[in-house]
C-alpha cells in the first residue's frame, strides 16, 4: 500500500495521537481544531477533530487551528491611533539571545503608550523548517536529527535569555510544540506529501518560539507584555499563486476580541503567520513579517510601524555597484513601491498598500547602529527642497533581459496591433518588463527576460507570419544582452530638466541608450541599454543627480620622466580634489613598455613605483586597454599616453572610439599623417569623448587652449611665432662661452628637458611638430615634410645607434659651435632656435637664427619658451605667453590640467 492510499488512515492517527499529547499538557483557554474535510488540498475525504469543551492553553502550538471566533458579545476595547507604535525585527536581528535582549531594549525605550512587536523567527529557523517539512516528504527520516537541531538551537538560546520560571514555562512549551510537529513530521513522512496548509504550519513554528522569547524578556524587565499567536488575529484570503490579501473586518474583529482578553501594552506578535477564514493555519508568504506589521499597523491606526533591519536605510543605489550611493532620508510610498519593483531591497510593494490607505509612515532602520535616523517612507516627504536633484530619488538596474522590436508600416492606424502582439506574449507565459511606441507607431518595442524571448519571438513570427510575409511588418527583431536602468522620483513629474539630466550624464559617459519609457505618472524613467553598459551608466547617473564624485578611471602609458610624474602629482593632489572639488581620480592601470601593473579599484599610488617592480605582469598594451575598456565600475576612463611611441599614438582613433578619453604629451598622433590627424579630429568633435594635448607645446604653458580661445571667439591667426624647445632654449641661453656646447646639452638631458632620443629636439623635429601642431589646430593643411627645418644633428652623428652613443660623440664638434658662437656674439648677437607658423602664406619654418640682444627672444633663461600670436586682434603688440617648457614638473602639471579639464567637461564643479 503506497502512503498516498493510506493517507486518512494516516491522518486519523496522527491527529489522534497529538490530541492526546495535548490533553496531556493542556490547561484550558480556547478551543482549537483541526478539520480535515476543510482541507482542499487533501481531497476533504475525512473529518476529524475537537469540537467540544477547552483543553488546550491559547499558547500551544499545534496541529489544530483555532475555532471561529464566537460571536457571543464580548465586550471589547482596542484602542487605535496614535498611542500605538509598531515595531517589525527580521530574523537577523532575533539571530541570537544577545540580539533578542537588544530587541527587547529598543522596544522598552520606545517611549509610546502601547507598541505592537511583530517578530521573524530566529535567523535560518524557517530555512530549517522548511527544510523538516522537505526531509519528510521526501521519506529521508534524517528529518528527525534536523528537527533535533531545531529544538537544541531554540532550548540553547531561551537557557541564555531566560531564567527560573519563565525558562521552565517556555522550555515546557517547547517541548510540547516539538512532539507535536514530530507526530506531524511522521505523519508527512509516511504520507510522502505535505499539504500546503500542514507545510505552513509546522514553518510557521520558528516565529511563535522567537515571539514567546522576546515576550519573556520584555516581561522581565517589569513591563506588562502578552504574546500573541497572529493565528488567531490575522485572517487572509488567497488572492494569486503564492499571495493573500487581508481581511481587515474580520481581522480587526479578532483583534478586538484578543485585546479584551489580554489589554496589555506591550504586545510581541508572529510575523508572517496567518490563518484562513476557516481558520487553517497559513503564510503571508515571501516577506510576510512585514506585511504583518504593516496589516496589524493599519488595524491599530499605529502613528509609525519601525521596520528594523541590518542596514541604515534605503540606499540610493545598490551599494555594491556605486560606492558613493546615499542613505535617503524619506521616500513617498509610490517612490518605495517603484524602487522595490526595480529589485531595491526596500519593503515588498505589498507591504506598502496596508500603511498607505491610512497614511502611517514607515520606516526602516537598522538595529546594529540605532544612531542612524534610516529612512521615512510616507505619502509626501517633507525634504522636498525644489533641487534638481533632489526630485530624483534612486537608481536601480534590471539585468539578463531582452528587447523585442515589431516594426513595420502596417501597424501605424491599425487598431488591435499592440493587443495582438501582448496576447501572444501573454499566451507564452513571459513577463513584460517596458514597453515603448513612438508615436509614429511604426514600431512598438518591449523588454521581457532573456530567457523567455526565444518563445515570444517564435510566437510572433507564427502570429504574424502573413503580415511579414505580406510586408505590413518589417520584421520581428531581438536584441538580447540588454539590461534597464530606472530611475525614481516622485517629483519628477513636475520638474523639467531631469530628463535631460539623465540622458547629459549617459552621453557623456559614452553609453548608448537602446529605447526609453515613461509614464505619465513620471514616477520612473526607464532606460534600456547594453548589460556590460549598465553599471556605468548608473554610477555616471547616479553622481550626476546626487553631486557626488565625478569618477575617472585613468590607464598611464609610459610611467618614465613626464608619466612617473604625474603619478606622483597624482598622489599627492587625489584627496584635495576629492574634498574640494568632488573628483576621484583612480589609476587603474600602468604599462611601460615591458611590465604592466593592473587594479579594478584603484592603484596604491604611495607605493606605484614598488608595486610595478613587484607585482605587475608582462607589458600588453592590448590586454591593458581591455583592462580599461572592460572595466564597468567606472563611467569615465582616460588613457594617458606619456611615451613619445608612434605606435601607442596609432590607437588614439580606436581608443575614442571605444568611449575611452584620451590625454597626452606626445607629438606624434597630431603631428603625424595629416588624413589620420584629420580622422582623429573628426571623430573627437562628433562624439562626446574628449581627446585633449595641451602638453604636446609648451609643456604646461597654456598653448593650445590660448590659440583655440582665439579660433573659438572668432579672432584670426595670422603669425605664431616662438622658441618652442625647452632644450634648445636651454642650450642656447647657456652656452655662453664658460661651457662647452656638449656639455650643456648634456645638462638639459638631465635636466628632463629632452626628449627620450635628444637628436629629436637638436634636429629641430620636436620643433617641426610642435610647429605643425599649431598651424593644423589653426586649420592649416600641413605635413611634417612641409616644414622646412635646419637641424642641429651634425650629419657624421645621424646615423648613431642610440641616443648615448650620440651623446658621447658629440663633443668632437664643440669647436664649430665654440665658432659659431663667437661670431654671433662679436655682432652683438645672440644664436636663437624658432619656429614659425605663417598662417597668410599657409606654411611653416623651423630654424636657428640670431637676434640683437636686446630683441624678447634674446631676454630668456631656463628652459624658457616664448611664443607670439599676431592675429586680427593682436596686431600691433602681438599676444605673448612665456615661461619654461620643458621639464618634468611642468609637463606633468600640464598634463594633470588636462585630466582636470576632462573631469570638469564630464559634469565635475568648476
Ligand atoms: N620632457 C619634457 O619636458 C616634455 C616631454 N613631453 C613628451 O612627453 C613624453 C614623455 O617624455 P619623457 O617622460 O621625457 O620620456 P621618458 O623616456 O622618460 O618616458 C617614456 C616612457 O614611455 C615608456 N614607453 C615607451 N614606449 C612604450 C610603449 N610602447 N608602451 C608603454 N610604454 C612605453 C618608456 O619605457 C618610458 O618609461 C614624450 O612624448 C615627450 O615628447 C612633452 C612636453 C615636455
Ligand atoms: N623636448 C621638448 C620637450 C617638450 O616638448 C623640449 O625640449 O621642448
Ligand atoms: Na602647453
Amino acid at each position: 500500500m503506497t502512503g498516498r492510499v493510506a493517507l486518512p488512515v494516516v491522518h486519523r492517527a496522527m491527529v489522534a495521537s497529538l490530541a492526546t499529547n495535548i490533553r496531556q499538557g493542556g490547561t484550558s483557554a480556547q478551543c482549537w481544531k483541526y478539520d480535515l474535510s476543510q482541507d482542499r488540498s487533501l481531497g476533504g475525504s475525512v473529518r476529524i477533530g475537537q469540537s467540544q469543551g477547552s483543553f488546550l492553553t491559547h499558547r500551544s502550538t499545534n496541529l489544530l487551528r483555532p475555532a471561529a471566533v464566537e460571536q457571543d458579545d464580548v465586550n471589547t476595547y482596542l484602542p487605535k491611533g496614535d498611542m500605538w507604535s509598531v515595531h517589525k525585527f527580521g530574523g537577523t536581528c532575533m539571530g541570537t539571545p544577545q540580539r533578542i535582549q537588544s530587541v527587547a531594549d529598543i522596544v522598552l525605550s520606545d517611549s509610546s503608550e502601547r507598541k505592537l512587536v511583530i517578530v521573524s523567527a530566529m535567523s535560518k529557523v524557517t530555512d530549517m523548517m522548511y527544510n523538516l517539512v522537505h526531509k519528510a516528504q521526501s521519506r529521508d527520516d534524517s528529518y528527525m536529527i534536523a528537527l533535533e537541531e531545531v529544538f537544541e538551537k531554540h532550548m540553547a538560546a531561551a537557557k541564555d535569555l531566560l531564567d527560573g520560571e519563565d525558562l521552565a514555562s517556555f522550555l515546557s512549551q517547547l517541548h510540547s510544540d516539538v512532539s507535536s510537529l514530530r507526530a506531524m513530521l511522521s505523519a508527512i513522512y509516511i504520507a510522502g506529501h505535505a499539504t500546503e496548509s500542514f507545510s505552513d504550519f509546522v514553518v510557521g513554528h520558528g516565529e511563535l518560539w522567537s515571539a514567546q522569547m522576546l515576550s519573556y524578556a520584555i516581561k522581565k524587565s517589569g513591563a506588562p507584555c502578552s504574546w500573541m499567536d497572529t493565528r488567531e488575529v490575522l485572517v487572509v484570503k488567497p488572492s494569486g499563486p503564492n499571495q493573500v490579501d487581508p481581511d481587515y473586518l474580520e481581522s480587526e474583529k479578532r483583534l478586538q476580541k484578543w485585546f479584551s482578553r489580554q489589554p496589555a501594552e506591550i504586545i510581541v506578535a508572529t510575523g508572517f503567520i496567518a490563518s484562513t477564514a476557516e481558520n487553517i493555519p497559513t503564510t503571508l508568504k515571501r516577506d510576510g513579517s512585514d506585511f504583518s506589521a504593516a496589516i496589524i499597523g493599519s488595524l491599530v491606526r499605529a502613528r509609525q510601524v519601525t521596520i528594523w533591519t541590518d542596514v541604515d536605510g534605503v540606499f540610493s543605489a545598490d551599494p555594491r555597484k556605486v560606492s558613493e550611493a546615499v542613505i535617503l532620508s524619506t521616500l513617498s510610498y509610490q517612490e518605495a513601491w517603484e524602487m522595490s519593483y526595480f529589485g531595491a531591497n526596500v519593503l515588498h510593494p505589498r507591504t506598502i498598500i496596508p500603511v498607505m490607505k491610512d497614511n502611517i509612515p514607515i520606516v526602516i532602520r537598522n538595529m546594529f547602529n540605532i544612531s542612524a535616523p534610516g529612512t521615512m517612507i510616507c505619502r509626501q516627504p517633507a525634504n522636498d527642497n525644489g533641487d534638481l536633484d533632489a526630485c530624483v530619488k534612486s537608481f536601480a538596474t534590471i539585468d539578463n533581459l531582452a528587447l523585442v522590436n515589431v516594426e513595420g508600416t502596417g501597424m501605424a492606424g491599425v487598431p488591435g496591433t499592440s493587443s495582438a502582439i501582448f496576447s501572444v506574449v501573454k499566451d507564452v507565459g513571459a513577463n513584460v518588463i517596458m514597453i515603448s511606441q513612438a508615436s509614429s507607431e511604426h514600431s512598438i518595442c518591449f523588454a521581457v527576460p532573456e530567457k523567455e524571448v526565444a518563445a515570444v519571438s517564435a510566437a510572433l513570427h507564427v502570429r504574424f507570419r502573413e503580415a511579414l510575409a505580406a510586408g505590413r511588418l518589417s520584421k520581428v527583431e531581438v536584441i538580447n544582452g540588454c539590461s534597464i536602468l530606472a530611475v525614481v522620483g516622485l517629483r519628477m513629474a513636475s520638474t523639467p530638466g531631469v530628463s535631460a539630466m539623465l540622458f547629459d550624464a549617459l552621453a557623456k559617459a559614452n553609453i548608448n541608450v537602446r529605447a526609453i519609457a515613461q509614464g505619465c505618472s513620471e514616477y520612473n524613467i526607464t532606460v534600456v541599454l547594453k548589460q556590460e553598459d549598465c553599471v556605468r551608466a548608473l554610477r555616471a547617473a547616479h553622481s550626476r543627480f546626487f553631486l557626488s564624485k565625478t569618477t575617472l578611471a585613468v590607464g598611464i602609458i609610459g610611467p618614465g620622466l613626464i608619466g612617473g610624474t604625474l603619478l606622483n602629482q597624482l598622489k599627492d593632489q587625489a584627496a584635495v580634489l576629492k574634498e574640494n572639488m568632488n573628483i576621484d581620480l583612480r589609476v587603474i592601470g600602468i604599462t611601460g613598455s615591458s611590465t604592466m601593473l593592473l587594479s579594478d579599484t584603484g592603484i596604491d599610488l604611495t607605493q606605484w613605483k614598488e608595486l610595478l617592480r613587484k607585482e605587475a605582469e608582462p607589458a600588453d598594451l592590448a590586454n591593458f586597454v581591455r583592462h580599461m575598456s572592460d572595466n564597468h565600475v567606472f563611467p569615465n576612463k582616460v588613457l594617458v599616453d606619456c611615451t613619445a611611441d608612434t605606435s601607442v599614438a596609432s590607437h588614439y582613433y580606436d581608443w575614442l572610439k571605444k568611449g575611452i578619453h584620451v590625454i597626452t604629451p606626445n607629438k606624434k598622433a597630431n603631428s603625424g599623417p595629416l588624413d589620420r590627424y584629420l580622422k582623429l579630429r573628426t571623430l573627437q568633435r562628433a562624439s562626446y569623448t574628449h581627446y585633449f594635448y595641451e602638453a604636446t607645446v609648451g609643456a604646461g604653458l597654456p598653448i593650445i587652449s590660448t590659440l583655440r580661445g582665439l579660433l573659438e571667439t572668432g579672432d584670426k591667426i595670422l603669425r605664431i611665432e616662438g622658441i618652442f624647445s625647452g632644450t634648445l632654449s636651454y642650450i642656447f641661453n647657456n652656452f655662453e662661452g664658460t661651457r662647452t656646447f656638449s656639455n650643456v646639452v648634456a645638462e638639459a638631458k638631465e635636466a628632463g628637458y629632452t626628449e627620450p632620443d635628444p637628436r629629436d629636439d637638436l634636429s629641430g623635429t620636436d620643433v617641426a611638430r610642435k610647429v605643425i601642431i599649431l598651424a593644423r589646430e589653426s586649420g592649416l593643411t600641413l605635413e611634417l615634410s612641409d616644414i622646412p627645418v635646419k637641424s642641429l644633428v651634425p650629419e657624421a652623428l645621424a646615423s648613431c645607434s642610440s641616443a648615448d652613443e650620440f651623446m658621447q660623440k658629440l663633443p668632437s664638434f664643440d669647436e664649430d659651435w665654440a665658432k659659431q658662437r663667437s661670431e654671433a656674439e662679436a655682432a652683438g648677437e645672440v644664436l636663437r632656435y624658432v619656429g614659425v607658423v605663417d598662417a597668410v602664406n599657409q606654411k611653416g619654418q623651423v630654424e636657428l637664427r640670431r637676434y640683437k640682444r636686446d630683441h624678447p627672444f634674446a631676454q630668456l633663461s631656463g628652459s624658457d619658451n616664448i611664443i607670439a600670436f599676431t592675429t586680427s586682434r593682436y596686431k600691433e603688440q602681438p599676444l605673448i605667453v612665456r615661461g619654461p617648457g620643458a621639464g618634468a614638473e611642468v609637463t606633468a602639471g600640464g598634463v594633470f590640467c588636462d585630466m582636470l579639464r576632462l573631469a570638469s567637461s564630464l559634469g565635475a564643479p568648476s
